[in-house]
């Protein structure tokens, strides 16, 4: 380490210069924070119980915030909480603990590096592919089509998890094209591909961060184990790679590995981790990264929760104050919702965007695990039956193994072809 350390935004950025933080009138303007004195840990300091009147919320926000008449004079000035002086100065102090110091470690290698995102999202959707295929086949052994035949197909499609009625569709597709004519199982493969992508396209949008958002704030949600952390880390190198200054908010305080796990992806992309020790309360972390990334004038701040099962009442209320706390700091936002999916769990994936859907109104979908099922179908019959935009697919652990989601090259992918159109 040499003796002059360069300054918390200068490492983060290289040469860049810190964004102004909010305005303030001059008199309240928080002094700049000082240098660590000591090597500065990776999870930032946690607020004493007692700093937390300095945050102007109401007290059925966050649990830890006394009643306000218990200590009248130690309100803090009126006016938005991220405005109040006092916490501007606290949230840059911690800015200057420079959680960023710690080596950046490498991501995991994704499988194949070398290949083009078709091949990989082509091996990825195999064990999907290669169960519609062998269905199909088995399927057509006679060489006209017939009504028996199409009654299987429109089971085995089912079975696939694609949805009865894609699957009802595509049978009604051959029926009027080739009733009684030979068909191949090729023929039928064209007609999946060409059904799956009509399904898709419309929902296959980008997501888009809208630059004007300072944070633009994005949520990520879903049951246990899904793939939220792994996805957010794959986002953050995504956005670090466009440029954008990347935050990321450690909201799964249930867990101290989930804590480590995000601040490891924050060490491989070079984003800061806001983050309390286990067991804190993970609306009040949701309040503070997103004043902080306020502060600090950051494009894009990534929240992490805790994974629940949709079932969970008491789980769905806390993942609801959450959101309503985040609004205390920004009423437009979360600006994106997201729900990540685990391909690997098939129909049960249905009942969670229904649930999330409602609970926490989710904007975007994200599908993991695509590798590891032979269920990816499923996306289908979850496009045809909310419609709701999937901006992301994951097919691998490894950093690269995420991609915008793209209708045609999952169609052809899922229906066995080995190169786009
Ligand atoms: N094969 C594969 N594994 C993935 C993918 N996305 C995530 N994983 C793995 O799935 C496991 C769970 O991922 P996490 O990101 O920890 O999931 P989470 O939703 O944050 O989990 P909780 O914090 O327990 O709710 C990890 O081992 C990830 O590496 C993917 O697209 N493909």
């Amino acid at each position: 380490m040499t003796d002059k350390k360069p300054g918390f935004f200068q490492r983060l950025f290289g040469t860049q210069p810190a964004p102004e933080p909010i305005p303030a009138p001059p008199e309240t303007r928080p002094e700049p924070p000082a240098e660590p004195v000591t090597p500065p840990e990776p999870v930032l300091p946690t607020p004493e119980p007692d700093s937390v009147p300095e945050v102007p919320i109401t007290p059925d926000a966050i649990p830890d915030v006394p009643e306000p008449e218990a200590e009248p004079e130690d309100l803090p000035p009126p006016g938005p909480p991220e405005t109040t002086p006092d916490y501007v100065e606290e949230i840059e102090q911690r800015a200057a603990t420079g959680l960023d110091s710690t080596p950046i470690i490498p991501a995991p290698e994704t499988a194949a590096p070398q290949q083009g995102w078709f091949q990989r999202l082509a091996s990825g959707l195999k064990r999907s592919s290669d169960n519609l295929t062998t269905s199909i086949t088995s399927v057509f052994t006679k060489r006209k089509l017939d009504a028996a035949t199409l009654d299987e197909l429109e089971d085995v499609l089912i079975q696939a998890d694609l949805g009865v009625d894609t699957a009802m569709a595509i049978a009604e597709t051959l029926r009027r094209d080739r009733f009684d004519r030979d068909v191949s199982g090729e023929d039928v493969r064209a007609v999946l591909s060409a059904e799956v992508e009509k399904v898709l396209g419309p929902v296959a949008r980008p997501l888009a961060i809208d630059a004007r958002k300072k944070p633009f704030v994005i949520l990520m949600i879903g049951v246990n184990g899904s793939g939220k952390t792994t996805t957010i880390g794959k986002l953050a190198q995504k956005f670090a790679a466009e440029g954008k200054s990347v935050m990321l908010a450690a909201g799964d305080t249930f867990r101290a590995a989930a804590i480590e796990q995000l601040q490891v992806w924050g060490q491989r992309t070079g984003a800061p981790v806001i983050s309390r020790p286990a067991g804190a309360d993970a609306s009040g972390l949701a309040f503070d990264a997103v004043t902080q990334a306020r502060a600090e004038g950051r494009d894009v701040l990534i929240i992490d929760t805790a994974g629940r099962l949709q079932n969970r009442d008491e789980l769905m209320d806390e993942l609801e104050k959450v959101i309503r706390v985040i609004k205390k700091v920004d009423p437009e936002a979360p600006h994106a919702t997201l729900l990540t999916l685990d391909a690997t769990t098939g129909q049960n994936a249905l009942r969670q965007v229904e649930i999330f859907g409602q609970r926490a109104g989710v904007t975007g979908l994200v599908m993991t695990k695509l590798d590891g099922t032979a269920r990816g179908g499923i996306l289908v019959a979850i496009a045809r039956k909310f419609g709701l935009p999937v901006h992301f697919i994951g097919v691998g652990e490894g950093i690269a193994d995420l991609e915008p989601f793209a209708a045609r090259d999952f169609a052809r992918a899922i229906a066995g072809f080995e190169r786009p159109r």
